[in-house]
């Protein structure tokens, strides 16, 4: 996951390969509820592991139902069947309307039953998620519920520590036009109180999201409930109704994830060696209504062929065929439509998705004006969306920094920006909000993409040892995101390896061409892995060894040697990787990326560093004097300048840094606002 204030996307160019998505985030959280409820064990596969299913999981653990963890996306529940060990909680939900209205329902009821109170509440935006129509469903049933805020919003308080009579005699009125999650929490709940009586309940106004309802009602049939249904209006749960464990229960992959993929395929061009994009875990015979996605995406020209577990797309119509479509039953995977549209051959109209405002964000608000942010012209209705789009040949595309509202599905589907014709850059802001339903997401889009690789941008840190230059990089590439290349650590390994290997390093016998050659070969043919901050040579953890002050020496004398510059040429340049890189080294800047989008040279006067050195090696508990140290590093400095490949230079147009009246922090942020500042977005890229 990205946990970064924000993620440049560089213009993306082609796609190709498999994705295996995570599960459905639907399906996850009502599998857990009616795992709980049930009587015996479940074991559930193929689990959602993301901030939805977590605020579940942790109420349902503080509700004692007790949990086994297999794996992450594996767990067995011990189903309450019909007990209640804990009779009072405050259960914080966070955003996930899929935990708070069918929670707020199923503990509404067994308060009731068990004489216990509950209080449901989570972040700012749910407070603002009405909750008010399923409220008075409870309240018809006899259950009391309590708004502790705004009336009709949580936070709330469900039951009053005291058993009450449920009046289940005449129908259950609730609303089905605000949002279809209030018809899932009663049906969610009711076979809790359906062994003596049917109960039916009765849907006032035009049902929305049916397919979610259609998922509901799949899974009460999984779990020994067959609730019966007259059109969208009447359902009955049947006298005698009981929950039952179907021992073991398989998730399927989110169809609404699938829908940035199927979109994917459907603007990108293949990448060399693939005919589109492969999508596993959710195909044709979905359950969820969001697959109906895929009949979307084929109106718009893209070509999907499709099993039931699996589905292939490929770009087929270009520009995209501009649609008029009634979106009502894919609400979540016609946000990905919006952003489509861009591509489109005329204005495309998505129409009845009212219930875009009461989601994570007014998110019909939200897309007009991201949207627009691009370039395009959007007309906003109060339940309809209209987009125009941007021309194909790149004129009027602007780049832009997507604001995302804490909402996963705006962050999403803005990545399909990044294809635009003008090869713009787009910036994600807060993308760690994918964390909702898709933690990896960018990892995993970033898995199946490709861009030129002159638009993978590159900062170079090169300057003399010690100067902080380690330090920096890492900090940067966390800050953005981005892929980390310490070169140093590639010689220091060439360094270490020619003594393993019994080879002379000493300056004068690498003189001989034999010996350098040699050095060459087994530079090439260096077996080196990085493993969770741990360095292996061979079979060999040289984590430790390879930083210590004999290895930097080692290093700094092979690294003369041309052969082993040019063995670890394209070992370096392969780590230019989707979304960027930070190298750090002597001729990052000069030699390997010379196109690099920003190059610093940075130093600090040698007395420093060779004070910071000593502090360094001090802490690891080595000991050291500043006299040898100081003499050690003038020698390397001398070295590095000296030699005749790739001397240690401030590459053409580096930016100078001398840090040695900074802080750490304040370099960071000095390099920051460089970055800011260079073209890394091309917001001038030729095309106005
Ligand atoms: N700007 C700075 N001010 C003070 N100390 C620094 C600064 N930058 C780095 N250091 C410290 O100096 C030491 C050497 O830094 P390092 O990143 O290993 O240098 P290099 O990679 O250039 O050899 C580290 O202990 C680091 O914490
Ligand atoms: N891009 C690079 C990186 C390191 N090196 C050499 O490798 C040695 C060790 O690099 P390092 O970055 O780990 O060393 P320190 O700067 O940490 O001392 C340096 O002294 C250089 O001689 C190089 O020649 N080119």
């Amino acid at each position: 996951m990205y946990a970064t204030a924000f993620l440049d996307l560089p213009p993306l160019h082609r796609a190709g390969g498999t994705v295996r998505l995570p599960g459905s985030k639907s399906i996850s959280n009502r599998v857990l509820l009616l795992a709980a409820l049930s009587q015996g064990q479940t074991r559930i596969e193929d689990l959602l592991d993301s901030d939805d299913t977590r605020v579940m999981l942790t109420a349902l653990d503080a509700l004692g139902c007790r949990l086994q963890r297999h794996g992450p996306h594996s767990l067995t529940v011990h189903g309450l069947g019909g007990q209640l060990p804990v009779r009072q909680a405050s259960l914080f939900l966070g955003n996930a309307g899929t935990a708070m209205r069918p929670l707020c329902a199923a503990l509404a009821l067994l308060a009731c039953q068990h004489g216990a109170a509950f209080e449901l509440s989570g972040v700012a935006r749910m407070h603002e998620r009405p909750i008010g129509d399923l409220a008075d469903a409870l309240r018809q049933l006899g259950c009391p519920v309590q708004h502790l805020g705004q009336p009709g919003y949580p936070p709330l308080r469900v039951g009053d520590g005291a058993p009450h009579a449920l009046r289940l005699a005449e129908p259950i009125r609730v609303r089905g036009d605000v949002s279809s999650q209030f018809l899932t929490a009663l049906l969610l709940a009711l076979p809790l109180a359906a062994q003596q009586q049917a109960i039916e309940i009765e849907v006032v106004g035009e049902l929305i999201s049916k397919p979610y309802i259609e998922i509901t009602l799949a899974l009460l049939a999984r779990f020994g409930v067959a609730v019966q249904r007259q059109g969208w209006q009447r359902f009955v749960i049947p006298a005698g109704s009981r929950y039952a464990s179907p021992g073991q229960i398989h998730v399927e992959a989110d169809a609404s994830s699938a829908s940035y993929f199927i979109a994917l395929g459907a603007i990108a061009q293949p990448s060399l060696g693939h005919s589109g994009i492969t999508i596993e875990g959710v195909g044709l015979d979905s359950i969820q209504g969001d697959i109906r996605f895929v009949e979307a995406a084929r109106a718009m020209g893209a070509q999907i062929e499709g099993s039931a577990n699996a589905l292939q797309v490929r770009r087929g119509a270009w520009p995209l065929k501009a649609i008029d479509l009634d979106c009502n039953a894919i609400p979540d995977a016609a946000m990905t439509l919006a952003v489509l549209a861009l591509y489109a051959d005329g204005p495309c109209t998505l129409r009845n998705i009212a219930s875009w405002r009461v989601k994570e964000t007014d998110r019909l608000a939200a897309m007009r004006c991201e949207l627009s942010k691009l370039g395009a012209t959007v007309e906003e209705g109060p339940d309809y969306l209209r987009v125009h789009p941007l021309p194909a040949d790149g004129r009027g595309w602007q780049t832009a920094s997507i604001h995302t509202y804490d909402d996963h599905r705006v962050a999403m589907c803005f990545a399909l920006a990044a294809f635009n014709p003008a090869q713009l850059g787009l910036r994600i802001e807060d993308p760690k909000c994918v964390a909702k339903t898709f933690p990896d997401f960018f990892e995993t889009l970033f898995g199946v993409c490709q861009a030129q690789p002159s638009h993978i941008p590159v900062l170079c840190i090169d300057g003399p040892s010690a100067s902080g230059k380690g330090t920096l990089a890492a900090e940067l590439a966390a800050r953005l995101g981005y892929h980390l290349l310490d070169s140093g650590l590639l010689y220091r390994l060439v360094g270490l390896a020619a003594e393993r290997a019994g080879l002379d390093t000493a300056a004068a016998a690498l003189q001989q061409p034999q010996q350098a050659a040699a050095l060459g070969r087994l530079a090439q043919q260096l077996l080196v892995r990085f493993e969770q901050g741990r360095v292996w040579l061979g079979h060999e953890d040289v984590t430790d060894e390879v930083r210590s002050e004999a290895a930097g020496m080692a290093a700094s004398r092979v690294a003369v040697v041309p052969e082993v510059r040019a063995a670890l040429l394209d070992l370096q340049r392969n780590f230019r990787r989707l979304p960027g890189l930070v190298a750090d080294g002597r001729d990052m800047g000069s030699v390997i990326f010379p196109d690099a989008a920003l190059k610093v040279y940075l130093t600090a006067s040698a007395a420093q560093r060779a004070q910071r050195r000593l502090w360094q090696l001090q802490e690891r508990g080595e000991s050291a004097t500043i006299k040898d140290l100081l003499a050690d590093l003038e020698a390397r400095d001398e070295r590095d300048r000296s030699r005749s490949a790739a001397p240690l230079k401030p590459a053409e147009g580096a930016l100078l840094l001398d840090n040695s009246a900074l802080s750490i922090e304040q370099s960071v942020q000095q390099v920051l606002d460089w970055w800011q500042a260079s073209p890394v977005l091309r917001p001038s890229a030729a095309l106005e």
